[in-house]
């Protein structure tokens, strides 16, 4: 989905782009003028800048004509993409740097005059828990009576208006037409989701967050990374002078610990581990577990979190901190909290209309962290069996197959073990190192195997049902996802539909 563009734009001249990049401005003294920028020629519109970047898959440039056909009025190219434009007769306006990847924060800044001065912006990073984070600050938000943006895995919102999302980050050139949007339309604060993709490919350039606030980090992504040092490295970008003011980082892994040491701007600490020493210390409550403590230096908060799980009052309590170092007040912070801001596919209840004694969820635990934290946090409500339905996305990180299949094994009574997005991978061999995993842990979890989402989660409620009353049926790994992506074609698919229609057509 192409992101919105602001209603009024300036025009920028095409020459004073090329200085602001310390490009060659030799042929461009009459290149006229841009009003957007985009870097996919799909998306362009009369008068925008084309960035033709060099992919992994392919060259931009290579589509400099058709971006030419839907009205561009200029290329932002690297001097590879130059030569295949013009051996393409692509005759536009060229401003052309070394990495124009580079460049496309501070251009797309430029043209759409995001000045950073009117929006206070947060950041969220981490492995799990940035979407349920950022909805709870910005619901929270919301409450207070703020105009909040939001933008990350599930959809970016402005105001009233819901777009959904393709990344989790977008790139720079529609983020910064989304920030451009936002200020036009009077939001005073943006919660986001800053990926370890969006650090490392420069997609959050020409932003500095007001706060940035880090969750965790685990095993993920290492088909982009080179290893866990890698993925660190990415996610700690965020918290240097250049890219935040100052940061609230959650001290509860040894990764966090070393961001607090290592960063580069003012850290608040919170922890919710037992004997881990931080500025705020997070103390659950012995007979409800969504009950806990926040105490800080000379202040203490009784909060509770709106959400499942004890996953969740780490995310409750990250984005409280978040709340009061964004300067409100205390009573407010602790009333606002209690907002659910129903989180889609985040340990998402599903219901059939008739009565059952039957739990069923969806959630988006799609590493083998969340999913032993999705499975423990069930573990408490079940009083039957616990049965888990898993695959894992093709063409990501093969790694963590294994941790996945393991997690659930190990917390699970039936591991029905399915496929995700498959993409271009052969699903039998991605259920394969799942299956390997669960293998893995010595327990005596039951393991099935079962070639296709809609009847596994058909299988997963035969199974549980089996269980008995306070059975638990748990659908991980595609969350808030309308689409199954098999073979380059993505097919309509919702977990939480499948599911519905399961409990439905199995009623007892
Ligand atoms: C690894 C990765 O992030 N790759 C992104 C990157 O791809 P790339 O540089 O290899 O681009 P390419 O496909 O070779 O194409 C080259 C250029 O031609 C352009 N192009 C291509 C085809 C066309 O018809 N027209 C066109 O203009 C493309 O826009 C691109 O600029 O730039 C592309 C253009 O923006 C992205 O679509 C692509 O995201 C891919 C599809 C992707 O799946 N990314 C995921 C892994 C991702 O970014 N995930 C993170 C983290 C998720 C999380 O943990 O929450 C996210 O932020 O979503
Ligand atoms: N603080 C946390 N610690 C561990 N696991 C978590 C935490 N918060 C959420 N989870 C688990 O991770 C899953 C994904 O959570 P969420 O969508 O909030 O994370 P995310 O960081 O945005 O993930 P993604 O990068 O895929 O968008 C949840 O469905 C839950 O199973
Ligand atoms: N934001 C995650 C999505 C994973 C979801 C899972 N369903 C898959 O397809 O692997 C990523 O880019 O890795
Ligand atoms: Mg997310």
């Amino acid at each position: 989905m192409s992101a919105p563009r602001p209603a009024s734009r300036d025009s920028s001249s095409i020459r004073d782009l090329a200085l602001l990049v310390g490009a060659s401005v030799d042929d461009l003294a009459d290149a006229g003028s841009v009003t957007g920028v985009t870097l996919d020629s799909r998306a362009v519109q009369h008068g925008d800048l084309y960035a033709a970047l060099p992919g992994a898959r392919a060259h931009g440039a290579d589509f400099a004509g058709q971006a030419a056909a839907a009205g561009a009025s200029a290329v932002l190219t690297d001097p590879d993409g130059l030569q295949r434009m013009r051996a393409d007769g692509v005759d536009l306006p060229a401003v052309v740097v070394a990495d124009p990847r580079s460049v496309l924060g501070a251009v797309a800044a430029h043209v759409y005059g995001t000045t950073g001065q009117t929006l206070t912006m947060v950041g969220i990073t981490g492995t799990n828990g940035k979407t349920t984070t950022a909805y709870l600050v910005a619901s929270a938000l919301e409450a207070l009576g703020h105009r909040t943006g939001l933008i990350g895995t599930v959809e970016t919102r402005i105001g009233d208006e819901r777009i959904k999302s393709v990344r989790t980050t977008p790139e720079a050139s529609d983020l910064h037409a989304i920030l451009a949007v936002m200020e036009e339309r009077d939001t005073d604060t943006c919660v986001m989701e800053v990926s370890s993709h969006a650090l490392s490919q420069h997609r959050v350039d020409g932003v500095v967050f007001d706060l940035a606030l880090f969750t965790n980090l685990s095993q993920d992504h290492l088909d982009f990374h080179a290893d866990m040092e890698d993925y660190f490295s990415a996610k700690a970008q965020l918290f240097t002078p250049l890219r935040s003011q100052r940061a609230l980082v959650c001290v509860d892994d040894v990764w966090g610990r070393r961001l607090a040491e290592q960063s580069g701007v003012p850290v608040t600490t919170l922890t919710t581990a037992p004997g881990q020493q931080a500025d705020w210390v997070v103390t659950v409550g012995t007979e409800d577990p969504t009950r806990f403590s926040l105490r800080g230096r000379d202040l203490e908060l009784d909060l509770r979190s709106a959400l499942p799980g004890d996953f969740n009052v780490a995310n409750t309590a990250m984005a409280a901190v978040a709340l009061l170092l964004l300067g409100e007040e205390t009573d407010a912070v602790s009333r606002a909290i209690l907002t659910d801001p129903h989180v889609p596919g985040r340990m998402e209840k599903v219901t059939a209309p008739h009565d059952e004694d039957l739990l069923a969820v969806v959630d988006y635990a799609h590493t083998p962290d969340a999913v032993e934290a999705a499975l423990a946090a069930l573990r408490p409500s079940t009083k039957g069996r616990l049965v888990v339905v898993l695959g894992a996305g093709g063409d990501r990180d093969r790694g963590k197959r294994h941790g996945m299949g393991r997690a659930a094994a190990g917390l699970a009574d039936v591991v029905v073990v399915t496929d995700d997005n498959p993409r271009s991978e052969e699903p039998s061999a991605i259920r394969a190192a799942v299956i390997e995993g669960a293998r893995s842990y010595d327990s005596h979890a039951r393991l099935v195997e079962v070639d296709g989402r809609a009847q596994a989660i058909r299988e997963g409620v035969r199974l549980a049902r089996e269980g008995g009353p306070g059975s638990v049926v748990a659908v991980v790994g595609k969350g808030h996802e309308t689409g199954q992506e098999v073979a380059g074609v993505v097919h309509p698919f919702d977990d939480r539909d499948v599911l519905r229609a399961a409990l439905e057509a199995a009623a007892p």
